[in-house]
């Protein structure tokens, strides 16, 4: 693996029933750097980014890590009667971390609803709720699918910032996107 590198994925195949989604694909993602997946729906990114992410074996090649990941799929996680004080609390436990989950979860714009249950949650505060997971521990590798559904001006500016620094600070960005990327992507690669 290239020592420039935070991930290597080399020769990725992906077969779901007779389709074949992408073969012989080689993705890498650097130090600082925002990767855009593109592609219309069903081509085959979330499938990527479950690949990448080790949740889903590719049906060939070899996916090379070089440090600890998160991801963010479609769905954000939170269970009906979680509130974000307790999503944020319960995933800062299970992770070791010694950041605040009550200033995560303000810096997320949700001082408000802090101890509203998930059930009642708009879909914009799910979603900075699941995005404020990102923040209790340090990991250089986001892998992110459509993380900027559902949120508002305020919450895409805010994501951009947060993917900003994360890239400042030497981390690295795949993330799956319809639409504008709010940010200046690095590179793009469409399935
Ligand atoms: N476990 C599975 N079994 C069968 N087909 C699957 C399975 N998982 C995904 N697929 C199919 O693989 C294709 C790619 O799905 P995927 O979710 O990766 O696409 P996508 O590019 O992320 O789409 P979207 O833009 O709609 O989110 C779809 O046609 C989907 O139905």
């Amino acid at each position: 693996m290239s020592s420039n590198a935070l991930i290597t994925a080399t020769g990725l195949g992906a077969i779901r029933g007779e389709r074949v989604l992408f073969s012989a694909l080689d993705v890498s993602l650097g130090f600082n750097e925002k990767l855009v997946l593109r592609g219309p729906n069903g081509s085959g990114k979330s499938t990527l980014l479950r690949i990448l992410a080790g949740l889903t074996r590719p049906d060939a090649g070899t996916v090379e890590t070089a440090g600890t990941h998160h991801w963010l799929g479609h769905r954000n996680g939170i269970k009906s009667h979680e509130t974000p004080r307790q999503h944020l609390s319960h995933w800062a436990r299970a992770w070791g971390s010694d950041a605040d989950p009550e200033a995560i979860a303000s810096q997320m714009g949700l001082a408000r609803p802090m101890d509203v249950a998930g059930r009642l949650l708009s879909a914009g505060q799910k979603r900075r709720t699941a995005l404020g997971r990102l923040l209790l521990v340090d990991r250089p590798i986001w892998l992110l699918d459509e993380p900027f559904t559902a949120l508002d001006s305020d919450g895409r500016a805010m994501l951009t910032r947060m993917i900003d620094d994360h890239c400042q600070s030497g981390g690295g960005v795949i993330a799956a996107l319809h639409g504008d990327a709010p940010f200046e992507a690095s590179r793009e690669l469409t399935l």
